[in-house]
This record gives structure tokens, sequence and C-alpha cells, in this order.
């Protein structure tokens, strides 16, 4: 399934195509065997593997939203009433039943005592202070129509319910409601272990001597904290040179019982594209996505493994990851979140060629207002680092305006 790359845009693959086909080659990852069951705290991040049904109602019981006195409306008529005050009900009690032409005193949260139907808030009883413990007395009240201040049992999520579905991605408000249900364990899928190798005979770490036609490797840095940001488990294999053997021989070595091997670099039509070399006789196929960056992409196995080799610029590399393996991702295991798309005014103009899905970045203002950063060009780290967003300009759109809607990512 090697291929020669199509520089013809007609001929590039479209984007949606190359994320379904992403997508396909990560399929497996979704099995029950790479699921496991974790501490609620220990799944922030994770995506749930199956539906929770509730197994009690929220509330449990009908408790109250106002410190004040629990009540039975039909005992106040519209001028209000006098009740006698009874023993009070603190939250975590069961209360007595509330006979009468009585009052209770009961705290937020306390549950209402069977045949109350009302809460008083204390701020309008007269007195409106609660009397000391073991003091008898009554209270005037307002008439309070029933329900007022009660928040009935199963209001929020009945017993039975579904609670979250499968594919949903865990944060606090998540984990919240399991912990509110009395569930301490979740099904989730493990986290995806990733390889990453960053490639050329030009690239060096960071803080060592910068050598005439060197530049620093700064996809590894890029790469791996977009993906551990993610909750992805990053194995890093450092720098590899630009000969096949090495590179094969590096992933033979780093690549036992990863999930996925990612490469950057040597994938385009250079004279030593090193990737597309030590992939010659695996199923890997380099071709071109109609996107601008990140057009040159490599897919498909190596020994096995799944393998993506993204481009060697570094805009192309994040744009890579944002466009085909987060929503990939997301879409298989339910984490990492996906992007939420937003619509923007541009704040000036723009061109983009037409046959191709241009990302650009930019600067997203409380006003709604999208303040492009840099140009077009995919070495531009300093203006990335300026970025909150990804513009999206879909292919077929050569010109717009200032003022003109585009959907955005955040970053
Ligand atoms: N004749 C053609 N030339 C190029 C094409 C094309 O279609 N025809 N595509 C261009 C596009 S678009 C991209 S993107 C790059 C992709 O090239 P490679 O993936 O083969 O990557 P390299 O050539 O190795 O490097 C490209 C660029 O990125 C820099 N780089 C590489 N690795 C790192 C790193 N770890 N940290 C920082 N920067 C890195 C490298 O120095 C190059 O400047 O090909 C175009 N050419
Ligand atoms: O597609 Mo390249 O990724 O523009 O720079």
């Amino acid at each position: 399934m090697t291929s020669h790359p199509h520089s013809s845009a007609a001929r590039a693959r479209s984007v949606a195509d190359h994320a379904a086909a992403v997508a396909q080659l990560l399929r497996p990852l979704r099995s029950a065997d790479r699921t496991e069951s974790l501490p609620l705290t220990q799944a922030l991040g994770r995506g749930l593997a199956g539906d929770v049904a509730a197994p009690i109602s929220l509330p449990p019981f009908a408790n109250s939203q106002m410190d004040g006195y629990a009540v039975r409306s039909g005992d106040i008529p519209d001028a209000g009433a006098e009740l006698r005050i009874v023993p009070p009900v603190p939250a975590g009690s069961s209360p007595q039943p509330l006979e009468p032409g009585t009052a209770a005193p009961i705290m937020t949260g306390a549950m209402i005592p069977a045949g109350a139907d009302a809460v008083v808030p204390i701020e309008r009883a007269v007195p409106d202070r609660f009397l000391e413990p073991g003091h008898a007395g009554t209270v005037k009240l307002p008439p309070a129509a029933a329900g007022t201040f009660v928040r009935s049992a199963g209001s929020d999520i009945a017993a039975g319910e579904h609670a979250l579905v499968a594919g949903t991605c865990l944060g606090p408000a998540q984990l919240g409601l399991l912990a509110a249900l009395g569930i301490p364990e979740v099904r989730v899928y493990k986290a995806v272990t990733v390889l990453l190798v960053t490639t050329g005979d030009e690239v060096v770490e960071p803080g060592s001597q910068l050598p005439p036609g060197k530049i620093y490797d700064s996809n590894g840095t890029l790469l791996e904290a977009a993906m551990k940001q993610a909750g992805l488990n990053v194995r890093r294999a450092g720098i590899s040179t630009d000969s096949p053997e090495d590179l094969r021989a590096l992933l033979r070595t780093q690549g036992q019982g990863a999930d996925l091997i990612l490469t950057t670099g040597g994938v385009s039509k250079g004279a030593y594209e090193v990737v597309r070399q030590a992939m010659a006789d695996q199923p890997v196929e380099f071709l071109h996505v109609a996107m601008q960056p990140g057009g040159p992409q490599g897919v498909g196995t190596f020994d096995g493994v799944p393998f993506l080799g993204f481009p060697g610029n570094p805009v192309s590399c994040l744009v890579s990851f944002e466009m085909f393996l987060r929503p990939a991702l997301s879409a298989l295991l339910g984490a990492p979140a996906a992007r939420l798309p937003l619509r923007a005014r541009l704040a000036g103009p723009l061109t983009s060629p037409a046959h191709k899905h241009q990302v650009r970045r930019g600067t997203l203002r409380p006003g709604g207002t999208v303040q492009l950063e840099g140009g077009e060009g995919s070495h531009l780290m300093h203006a990335l680092a300026g970025s909150n967003v990804l513009v999206h300009v879909p292919a077929g759109v050569t010109e717009l305006a200032a003022g003109d809607e585009v959907e955005v990512w955040m970053l």
C-alpha cells in the first residue's frame, strides 16, 4: 500500500478522508481488554467505557433548600399564621412527621419531615432568628405554596436513569456526579501509549551546542506536551538520525508495547526522507492531505503497531495532532475531549489556497473577534506560542474579509 505523494492538490486526500483513515487505524484501541476500573480521581480525563445508570436518586430524599421552617402549606392562610415550633431538623437526621399546626426549624439539606411540603426561609419569619435549642415558642409565618424551597427526591436524576453514557470524557463534574451517586470506581479506557520519535540530522536536543546548519528539536517537546495534556502516555525515543536502518532499529527496540508509533519529519519529497525509507517494506501509505499546514502525512503499521508520520514543521505537527489524532481518540475512546467549535469574526482579511483546508493560528478576543498571528508558514513557532485558537478556512474558500465568520478551536 506504499504510494507516492501527489503534489497536485486535486489528487490530495480530503481532511475528512484522512481523519477517517486515522480513526480506522486506531479502531482496535476500543476493545474491552483495553479498559480498567479506577478510583474516581485517577479516572480524570479518561473516557468512560460503558454506560452508568444511577443506582440511587438525587437528591435521595426531599430536602430543604433554605435554613427556615418546614411547614404544611395548607396550615398557612393568605394572612399568614402563628405556628407552634417543634424540635429542629438538622442536616443528616431523619425527622419525626410534622404535626398539623406546627413548624419545624430546618437547615439547608436536611430531610423534609413527612407531612411538610414547603419551607419558609428564616428571614421571612417573625421572629427572624431561630430559638435557642430547648426553648418552646411560636413563629409567625407568611403563606408558602406547596413545594416552595423543597428539593424533591430525584429532581436531579432518578434511580435507574442514565447518569453518564459510554464515551463521556470524565472531567470534575462527571466524577463529582459519580461520587454523589455513591460510586467509588469507574471503568474507563486505558491511557494510550505513544512512542514519539523526532527525526532529522539537522535536529539537536535543546541544551546542547547549536552547530551551523542545525536547529533545536521543538517537535518533541511540542508533541509530548500536547499528548500529555490530552492524557496520553508518551515514551520519547529521542532524535533519530537520517539513517533508515537506525530508525528501524530504534522503533523495534523502543516500540514494544506501544499502542501507536508517531514520528515527525522525513515524510515529504526530499532526497533523504528517513521515515519513508524506514517504512519501505511496511504497509504504510505516504500521501498528501488537502490541508495547510500538515499536508504530507504517513499512515499505516510498523511491525503491526499503528503508525502515524507527521510532517517535520512544528506547526504542522500540532495541527496534525489536533486535526487527526485528537479527534480519532476522542471519537473512539471518549478522551481526550474534542475541541469545541466556536464561531468568531475575523479582525482582518485573509486569503487561502482554493483546494486546501487552511488552519491558521490566532488570538480570540473576549468580544468574539479573532486576530491572526503570523502568516501561513508552518515554521512560525513564536506566532503559534502567541495564539489561543486554530482558525479554520475550509477548502473552496479563497478569500475572507474582516468581519467574516470563521470556525475556531480553542487550544
Ligand atoms: N518539493 C516539496 N517539498 C516539500 C513539500 C512538497 O510537497 N514538495 N512539502 C512541504 C511541506 S508542506 C512540509 S510540512 C515539509 C514536510 O517535510 P518532512 O516531513 O519531510 O520534514 P523535514 O523535511 O524533515 O522537515 C521539514 C521542516 O521542519 C523542520 N523540522 C524537522 N524536524 C524538526 C524538529 N524536531 N523540531 C523543529 N523543526 C523540525 C526541518 O528543519 C524543516 O525545516 O516538507 C515541505 N517540502
Ligand atoms: O503542510 Mo506543510 O505542513 O505546510 O508545512
